[in-house]
């Protein structure tokens, strides 16, 4: 990779144009792709008013560094529709919620770095104009592939110059894990109730989400990462509070009737439990409760 790697951000949504726009911001090379090809500049809502910011419109022939912001269940597809500019060098980021992603790259790319990562911004993209609507950090952390340390803490200190803070982590899967947890108990509840985030300090949801977070616990167990039950319940209701406003991303799906990531957080929590022979009654009700919802409206939008 060269000292000054393009960077290619696939998946020019809310948070693909939060990082390709401030990473551009800062004077790095950013090409931003959407399905239709590059998108030429984003659009920032600042307290100063619009602020367009220019990318770049030049596709390298083989990638430096790809980072994937597609949602979970878009991200292998979109990946592979790339895979004639995906080479030896070319190292691959996934910053979407939801896991499960690695497995299918690493085996259709076994040449690639694969780098993984988590971001707690909040960023909303309405009729091309992008909020920053939550300031947050990002977590980076080697998947697959050769290791290089110095190209490592380069794009880590990029990152955190353009959208501080940003860090290299030694352990991405303890604060992939984390985030899971997080999604795996706000997402669910608030798309069911169709409720804001803040809603979920209601006691009435206090036994289910107590349920949810012990379950957790003994998943991270067998996973070798001994998330305890009161550590998770504590950082989720953190997150409950800082995002008490806001309306989770499941929520927003549902309510827009678009496919959510249940597969990808409920279902990845479901279905690693059933591997290890771990009961988690409470995620599996609220993830069979998501997909009949998602059938539901799927069946009656086709009327
Ligand atoms: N927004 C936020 O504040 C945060 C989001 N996240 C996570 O980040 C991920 C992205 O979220 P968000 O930006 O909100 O989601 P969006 O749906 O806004 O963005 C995803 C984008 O990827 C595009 N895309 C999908 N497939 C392809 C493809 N094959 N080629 C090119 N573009 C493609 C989509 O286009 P199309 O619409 O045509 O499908 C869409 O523009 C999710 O996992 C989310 O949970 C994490 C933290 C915060
Ligand atoms: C942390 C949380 C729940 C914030 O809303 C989120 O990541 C999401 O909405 O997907």
């Amino acid at each position: 990779m060269p000292v000054n790697p393009h960077i290619t951000v696939l998946g020019m949504g809310a948070l693909g144009q939060l990082y390709a726009g401030s990473l551009a911001k800062l004077g790095a090379q950013v090409t931003g792709l959407s399905r239709a090809g590059t998108v030429e500049s984003v659009n920032f809502m600042t307290p100063q008013g619009l602020q367009k910011v220019a990318l770049s419109t030049e596709l390298p022939e083989l990638y430096d560094i790809l980072l994937v912001t597609t949602k979970a269940y878009q991200a292998v597809d979109a990946v592979q529709s790339h895979a004639r500019a995906i080479g030896p060098n070319t190292t691959i980021l996934l910053l979407h919620n939801g896991m499960g992603t690695l497995a299918p790259l690493k085996k259709r790319f076994p040449d690639c770095t694969i780098w993984l990562g988590t971001s707690s911004h909040g960023a909303l993209l309405e009729h091309g104009i992008l909020k920053h609507t939550g300031a947050g950090e990002t977590w980076l952390g080697f998947g697959y592939g050769d290791r290089n340390s110095e190209q490592e803490s380069a794009f880590a200190e990029l990152l955190n110059q353009a959208l501080t803070p940003c860090q290299f982590s030694d352990n991405i899967n303890h604060k992939l894990w984390l985030k899971l947890a997080i999604n795996s108990v706000i997402n669910p509840l608030t798309a069911l109730h169709q409720c804001r985030n803040g809603d979920l300090n209601s006691q009435r949801f206090a036994p289910q989400i107590q349920a949810l977070c012990e379950e957790f616990s003994l998943l991270s167990l067998a996973e070798g990462l001994d998330l305890s039950p009161e550590f998770i319940q504590q950082t989720v209701y953190q997150v409950i509070d800082k995002t008490a406003a806001n309306y989770s991303s499941m929520n927003r799906d549902i309510s827009a009737r678009r496919p959510t990531e249940n597969n990808q957080i409920s279902g990845y929590v479901v279905s690693r439990a059933a591997h290890f022979g771990i009961a988690v009654p409470t995620h599996s009700k609220l993830f069979e409760t998501l997909c009949r919802l998602e059938r539901r409206q799927n069946s009656t939008s086709l009327l």
